[in-house]
């Protein structure tokens, strides 16, 4: 019986909530969809709901309430609201626990290490570094097992058997298409809990094809598992994998089920077949135990206390991940009507961002063959709702729209709105300054907008000056960590020049940091002694980019015969252009493996070194738990991708290169790899093996065909590029301004070279509904 002071704190934290979060809060048990729009206060409802089910259910220490979050700062976050609540309620904290979807998987499985078969004490968790390298491996390992089908590939389509080509086409397939094909077909099958062996059989369902590809997709995903076992390696897969067949012991199921009485879940847009499958087993009622007397388990299905919240067009996933919105949208069909909420009321957004978020969603609905959105608009909150200034007057007009004349001149105005923006805000003495942030479809455009608002000329004012405001641009954060692996990249071709893949890997460094123009790596790679050194009657190279590449490893060689080892790494850093903060962060690294390497400063001992930092990844600190509270601190502008600003807002939201190039994209195929496919339309290995991985996993009856599985591919890509658009308007509290120039770069990569490009059509279409 709940004494009168907690009841009184129930019913008030039940009443600070809008009537779609209640719906959480008046969970009783079993199935709970809940569909909710951006800004609408999800994990608000959620820790209410927990520490109100928490005090129903009087939830211990023995029977816990289990909230399980994408991230560990957004388990952080909620940890703390829970908390908060139950302080207020006197209720014990050990009744929850928030976890991470690995981090629950890793506690249940090495609960019971002889039944999951992962104990700590043997096995490590793969990095992602580690996970690359074995996938490489693998690689080489299934090209010797199977030749018949790599000879199909290298085969691909018209080939004449002429020598260099066949060389070029080794590279591309050994380097790139193959350690693609492996990483999407072993993620997607994996984390849909598919063997090998279950690959090869929807392979012999699937429409024939000349590379017989699931049977590579197969080949290669075994050769992986194979390298995995013999080295005592896991991955996150496995990880719950593990924790999946610790619970098929109907003791060690009993136990959990027990100590888990429900299972709260956010953001479960973003989950694989294989976590909800975790999830919905951990929120089944315990079926009776056969050592617990009772061997007969009860024929019915066991009530899930499941309760799954997520918003399906902020699924922003699917095409690098195997998540799909599918899967939730699902979810929330089969519990519909009952047991379906709708939370459709948000507080965060002035009226006319949240307009133009709702009519791009319905426009492009009506556009695409298969809609990317669920059908849901966002409503302003009422004039009483409990959160202070919510849908807040607007900026300026709410919505901006611009079309500069080209990208230049994009980061010209936006930097002159900040500047009015910013003195039009100090006029108002008494309010802390407003948030504000540069949303990025992708890193490179973050640096040359950078760029542009460092260089006061380039601008046309002193940005920092003028508004006082630091600019923190988290892309450079994230290239900064990339340093070790940069420097491992160039020294491993300096010591082994004649490697084709050392070679490679120092090319792809050069390219990515803008020392050298984009270009296709294979023909420089497959002769490095040609390359590097050419005789007098090899063929002179013929591009001016393979011209400069030529000049750029040439004096990396002539490095190591010039300076001594410890003055290397500080010379690689100069030579890629490195800012202040990433030559301190290689001055650290020099300094760190000259400690290491003082007995034999050899270039191979310091390539161990290097190495071992690499694997290790543990040179820079993790992400920090409050990682996301730096992105949004007032006084400075943030620059960050539109993906990383996912489950973050800002007062003002700029969007400045909106061209359709990019959202949603066009059907593309590195060059290199257009031998796999017919001229007419050629195709990406990786995304034919995802889509038809996918169309299994998703009950299709058919497996699409190469030619149909690439259209899919381009289907799943456009509805996600548009999502990502959705979420990153509605980061917006209350100004969005967004442009998209008349000239835009041809590719990012080399942002100087611009053509007339067509702006996204959301854009257009936003310019027609504003007037
Ligand atoms: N019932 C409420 N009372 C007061 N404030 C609320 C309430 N619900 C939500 N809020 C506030 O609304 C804001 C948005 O909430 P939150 O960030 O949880 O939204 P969200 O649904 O997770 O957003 P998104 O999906 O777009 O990332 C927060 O500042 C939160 O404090």
């Amino acid at each position: 019986m709940p004494i009168p002071d907690r009841t009184l704190h129930l019913q008030l934290l039940r009443d600070s909530l809008r009537p779609g979060q209640r719906r959480l809060a008046d969970w009783r048990g079993g199935p709970l969809a809940v569909s909710a729009v951006p800004g609408s206060g999800k994990s608000t409802g959620m820790a209410a709901g927990a520490a109100i089910a928490i005090a129903h259910f009087q939830l211990h220490g023995r029977k816990q309430l289990v909230l399980v979050t994408f991230t560990r700062s957004a388990a952080a976050h909620i940890k703390a609201k829970v908390r908060h609540h139950l302080k207020a309620l006197k209720l014990p904290y050990n009744s929850f626990i928030v976890q991470t979807l690995h981090g629950l998987a890793l506690n249940i499985a090495t609960h019971t290490p002889e039944i999951s078969g992962i104990d700590l004490e043997t096995t490590t968790l793969v990095s992602p570094n580690q996970s690359n390298r074995l996938i490489r491996t693998a690689v080489e390992a299934w090209i010797h097992e199977a030749p018949d089908l790599y000879q199909r590939l290298l085969a691909g389509h018209s080939f004449d058997g002429e020598a260099t080509e066949r060389l070029r086409r080794q590279s591309v397939l050994r380097t790139e298409v193959l350690p693609a094909l492996a990483y999407t077909a072993i993620h997607e099958a994996k984390s849909s809990g598919l063997q090998p062996e279950n690959l090869r059989h929807i392979g012999q369902n699937a429409p024939a094809n000349p590379y017989q590809l699931l049977d590579v997709a197969a080949g290669l995903y075994g050769q992986y598992q194979t390298l995995l076992n013999q080295r005592g390696l896991i991955d996150y897969d496995d990880m719950i994998l593990a924790a999946l067949r610790a619970l098929e012991d109907p003791d060690v199921c009993h136990r959990w089920q027990t100590q888990f009485f429900a299972v709260f879940e956010d953001e479960a847009q973003d989950s694989s077949p294989l976590q909800t499958q975790l999830l919905e087993k951990l929120a089944a009622a315990p079926a009776p135990a056969p050592s617990h007397g009772d061997a007969t388990p009860s024929p019915d299905t066991p009530t899930k206390n499941l309760v799954r919240v997520g918003d399906p067009n902020q699924a922003i996933n699917s095409t690098f991940t195997p998540a799909d919105p599918v899967f939730f949208n699902q979810f929330c069909d089969a519990n519909r009507p009952d047991r379906l909420a709708t939370i459709a009321q948000a507080g965060r957004s002035t009226e006319a961002i949240m307009a133009a978020a709702n009519h791009m969603l319905q426009w492009v609905n009506q556009r695409l063959a298969e809609p990317p959105f669920r059908d849901q608009a966002i409503l302003p909150v009422p004039p009483n709702d409990p959160q202070p200034n919510a849908n807040p007057a607007p900026l300026g007009q709410g919505v901006e729209l611009l079309k500069p004349y080209d990208v230049t001149q994009s980061v010209q105005r936006l930097g002159q709105r900040v500047k009015t923006l910013i003195n039009d805000w100090k006029q108002l003495k008494d309010e802390a300054l407003p948030t504000l942030a540069v949303l990025v479809r992708e890193n490179r455009q973050g640096r040359f907008l950078r760029e542009i608002l460092e260089d006061p000329q380039r601008l046309g004012f002193d940005f920092i000056k003028d508004t006082g405001l630091k600019i923190y641009d988290v892309g450079s954060r994230d290239r900064n960590n990339q340093v070790p692996l940069e420097m491992l990249r160039l020294m491993q071709f300096i010591e082994r020049p004649h490697s084709p893949d050392y070679l490679k890997g120092a090319l792809r460094v050069l390219v990515d940091r803008q020392r050298i123009p984009t270009q296709d790596l294979n023909p420089l790679t497959t002769n490095p002694e040609q390359f590097l050194y050419p005789g007098p009657l090899d063929p002179p190279l013929k591009t001016e980019p393979a011209i400069s590449a030529r000049r750029y490893c040439t004096s990396l060689l002539r490095a190591r015969f010039d300076l001594p080892p410890y003055h290397l790494l500080p010379f690689l850093g100069t030579t890629l252009n490195y800012n202040q903060s990433e030559l301190a962060t290689a001055d650290k690294l020099a300094a760190r493996i000259a400690q290491q390497t003082s007995e034999d400063s050899s270039l191979s001992t310091m390539i161990g070194a290097l190495q071992e930092i690499v694997s290790a990844e543990r040179f820079d600190a993790i992400e920090a738990e409050d990682a996301e509270a730096q992105y949004t601190r007032p006084g400075q502008l943030t620059i960050i991708t539109m993906h990383k600003a996912k489950g973050l807002d800002w007062d003002a939201v700029f969007l400045p290169f909106l061209h359709a190039k990019l959202i949603p994209g066009q059907p593309w195929v590195p060059p290199q790899t257009e031998f796999l496919g017919p001229a007419a339309n050629p195709v990406s290995l990786p995304d034919v093996v995802r889509a038809q991985i996918r169309a299994h996993v998703h009950g299709r009856t058919t497996i699409p065909n190469m030619a149909a599985a690439g259209q899919r591919a381009t289907q799943l890509k456009q509805a996600e590029e548009y999502r990502l658009l959705y979420v990153a308007m509605t980061r917006a509290k209350r100004l969005l301004w967004m442009s998209a120039a008349q000239q835009s770069p041809f590719a990012w990569s080399n942002p100087d070279n611009l053509h007339a490009g067509e702006p996204c059509p959301v854009f257009s279409e936003l310019e027609r509904f504003i007037e």
